[in-house]
């Protein structure tokens, strides 16, 4: 089976050459609290969308991070390429704003069905209809930390697009999905994440899972809610493998202060 190897590059400020990674990135905004490393996300996407109520905060709380500066300078230079939802959160000023600063806006109030999350994940992957998908990944600031049904609105969404890289993030933690249809290297920057993770099975049991570098390693072990989930456990060196039959959830602090 093929390796997958992931890696949370996007958090370090300036990558070493040698850590710099193929994929290209798209940003999508949630309307909850900025995570403050927000302008570092921006400057590593290529496509950075604000999901409905992500424009507000995009809005009010990016001035905030640059207080020495003035906010509309701030604004002018994060200006979202694209803002999608139902609408419905949004402010009129916002709106206003992004619509005479030539953001393209998306407007899917009919669908009452999907989620704003999930819609600019749709438009992500038909906006790059012609890019290698294993070579795209989405990060989503705000998808954590909030009202419980949105953050598992948000982890669904991580199964129902099972193919492509998604990584949830809050100001604490992330999490992203490890398909069962590979094997996994997670490669761990002890500078700015760790040392808490998790691995949780979605959706269903999982019947054997094997791991490598956790203080708590699983050697061909169940999981399933209701019995095991790996939960409080400790990344021990700079490698983690795991092997699954199920999908699983990955899950990694993220540090406050940054070390290194
Ligand atoms: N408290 C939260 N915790 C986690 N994610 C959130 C939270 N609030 C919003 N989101 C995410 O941001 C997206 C846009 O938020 P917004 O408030 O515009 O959605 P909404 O559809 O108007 O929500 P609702 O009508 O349920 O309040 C949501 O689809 C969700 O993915
Ligand atoms: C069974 C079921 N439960 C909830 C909703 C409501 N809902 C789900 S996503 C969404 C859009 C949010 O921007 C809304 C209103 C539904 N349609 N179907």
């Amino acid at each position: 089976m093929e390796v997958m190897s992931h890696s949370s590059s996007f958090l370090i400020p300036a990558i070493p050459p040698d850590q710099r990674s193929s994929l290209t990135y798209a940003l999508v905004v949630l309307n909850q609290s900025l995570p403050r490393f927000v302008p570092l996300l921006w400057k590593h996407a290529q496509l950075r969308l604000c999901a409905d109520g992500g424009a507000n905060r995009v809005y009010d709380e990016l001035p905030l991070l640059f207080p020495h500066e003035d906010a509309l300078d701030v604004r002018n230079r994060y200006k979202p390429d694209v803002i999608k939802g139902d609408m419905d959160s949004i402010r009129t000023e916002v709106l206003d704003f992004y619509t005479n600063n030539g953001t393209k806006i998306m407007d899917e109030s009919d669908d009452q069905d999907t989620t704003d999350l999930h819609k600019c994940v749709s438009y992500i992957c038909d906006f790059a209809p012609n890019l290698d998908k294993s070579s795209l990944c989405i990060l989503v600031a705000g998808a954590l930390g909030g009202r419980f049904d949105h953050e598992m609105g948000n982890i669904n969404v991580l199964c129902r697009f099972s193919s492509i890289r998604i990584v949830l993030l809050s100001d604490d933690c992330l999490i992203h999905l490890l398909p069962r249809t590979h094997h996994h290297e997670i490669h761990i920057q002890s500078s700015t994440v760790g040392p808490h993770c998790g691995l949780i099975p979605v959706g269903m049991p999982s019947g054997s899972t094997t791991t490598t570098g956790l203080e708590w390693d699983l050697h061909e072990t169940e999981m399933r809610f209701g019995g095991l989930i790996s939960t409080s456990n400790i990344v021990k060196g700079e490698k983690i493998t795991v092997r699954s039959d199920t999908d699983l959830l990955w899950t990694i602090s993220i540090k406050k202060l940054q070390t290194g």
